[in-house]
């Protein structure tokens, strides 16, 4: 076990680059499950969701290597096995193996994801998608059996907006028996990635990224080679820790128009931002920066996943700033870490409230879930002193190369392993 160390309150400067797309890679590596000859993705990211989902394609005898950001599979000797426990459990995106087994197998028997804690996950609409499919679906002991004789196209309305059921039922839809209509759907950019992977592979689906996609059923579908899109989180964090600080930071590697509502906060706190085909530069803090308030919402809304990050820059923000997540009722828990590193800010229901400015100091602080890592990262590099950070598992499953891009751009961040005495401190917390 390691912890990451970060000697904070220095100045950043210089260019970042972007890696592929985490919640795009989890479905688009399932996805391939569909296809009858290789499929080639590129621009992975270097990240344990992707090692681990890898070694379930090769667990139900597929053929998969990953080198350099490139995964080649060899879908054509995949068997239906059975993935109860074990791998499933890691991360969240495992559910991704429903549609995609059930689409191409006609059953398949997955164990309930694990992934980020922020509170009830449910994934009832998945299952009301794949039973509107003609599935015949049951929960024994933590696993999900899922059979059908045939899959026909239905008309479904996802009842709650979500991401992984939108691009579950068009997992399983793509070889269903004529239409399938998804309304209420989800329309992060992940889902048109996913889209675009799956009409290279000779899917018909029209409509992804609006909120009603329609997908016409084929008979079989084909290898291709897939570029993915850069992650628009990531970025989010890289400008977050540029703006808070960074003398120039240049995120490479971006689609702006995937970032637009963080840029707006941004600007609203009084950060300069520009951007270009590719490119977001950020120039920090020259002035008092302005408090904001932040509501989470689904896309073009600000982002969940920026939430925790953006609480930590809001610190250095002069007067009072409210965040409220609606999408996850728990994604709180690094308040009580950043506290610890003299923050002012305390929880009450669904909102942070943040008093600043607060000058951070150093500390020992958890990770509990992915993103609290990436807020704790943030605020380590403000502060002042060492911080020590521990829960790296939660920070690897979304962060490709984070100590050389952030030492890149100056900073002085690396790992260090856990002495015996410190494993057994956080055994027992
Ligand atoms: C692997 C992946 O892509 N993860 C992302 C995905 O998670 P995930 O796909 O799990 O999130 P959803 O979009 O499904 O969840 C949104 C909301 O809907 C609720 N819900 C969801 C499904 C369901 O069947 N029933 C239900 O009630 C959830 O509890 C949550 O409150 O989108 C989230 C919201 O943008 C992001 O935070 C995650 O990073
Ligand atoms: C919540 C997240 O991931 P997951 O859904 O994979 O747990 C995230 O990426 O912030």
């Amino acid at each position: 076990m390691e912890k990451l160390k970060i000697a904070g309150g220095y100045s950043l400067k210089g260019t970042v680059g972007v890696s592929g797309a985490k919640n795009s890679a989890v479905a688009l590596i399932p996805a391939t499950i569909l296809a009858e000859s290789p499929v080639i993705i590129e621009g992975l990211p270097d990240i344990s969701d992707v090692h681990i989902l890898r070694a379930l394609l090769e667990e139900i005898g597929g053929k998969a290597a990953f080198e350099d950001g490139e995964m080649h599979v060899d879908p054509s000797t995949m068997i239906s096995m059975p993935l109860p426990n074990g791998k499933v459990k890691k991360l969240r995106a495992s559910y991704y193996l429903m549609g995609a087994m059930l689409g191409r197998f006609k059953k398949a028997v997955i164990g309930l994801p694990g992934g980020c804690h922020l509170g009830p996950r449910p994934i009832d609409q998945h299952i009301k998608g794949f039973e509107a499919l003609g599935a015949q679906i049951t929960n024994e002991q933590g696993a999900i059996y899922l059979r059908a004789d045939e899959l026909k196209g239905a008309r479904i309305y996802l009842d709650v907006v979500s991401v992984g059921a939108t691009i579950n039922i068009m997992l399983a839809a793509v070889l269903a028996k004529g239409q399938t209509i998804i309304e209420n759907a989800a329309k992060e950019p992940e889902i048109i990635d996913v889209a675009t992977l799956l009409s290279s592979m000779g899917a018909k689906i029209k409509g992804a990224g609006t909120d009603v996609i329609r997908i016409d059923g084929v008979e079989k579908l084909h290898g291709c080679r897939h570029s993915i899109i850069p992650d628009r989180i990531e970025a989010g964090t890289y400008m977050i820790i540029g703006a808070s600080m960074g003398k120039e930071v240049i995120i490479d590697n971006v689609i702006p128009l995937h970032l637009e509502s963080l840029i707006a906060k941004l600007r609203e706190m009084g950060i300069h931002v520009e951007t270009s085909n590719d490119q977001i530069m950020i120039v920090g803090i020259q002035k008092e920066l302005k408090a904001v308030d932040v509501k989470t919402l689904v896309y073009p809304g600000f982002p969940t996943d920026l939430q925790q990050p953006m609480t930590a820059l809001l610190t250095k923000a002069t007067g009072t700033s409210v965040v409220t997540d609606t999408i996850y009722s728990a994604r709180f828990k690094h308040i009580d870490e950043l506290r610890r590193m003299n923050a002012n800010m305390k929880v009450e229901g669904r909102s942070a409230i943040i008093s600043g400015p607060s000058r951070l100091q150093g500390a020992k602080v958890k990770a509990s879930d992915l993103r609290a890592g990436a807020c704790l990262v943030a605020a380590g590099l403000m502060a002042e002193g060492i911080t020590e950070i521990t829960g790296l598992e939660h920070i690897d499953r979304g962060y490709s190369q984070l100590e050389e891009k952030l030492n890149g751009l100056g900073a002085t961040v690396w790992r260090e392993k856990l002495s015996e005495k410190e494993i057994e401190q956080l055994q027992n917390l």
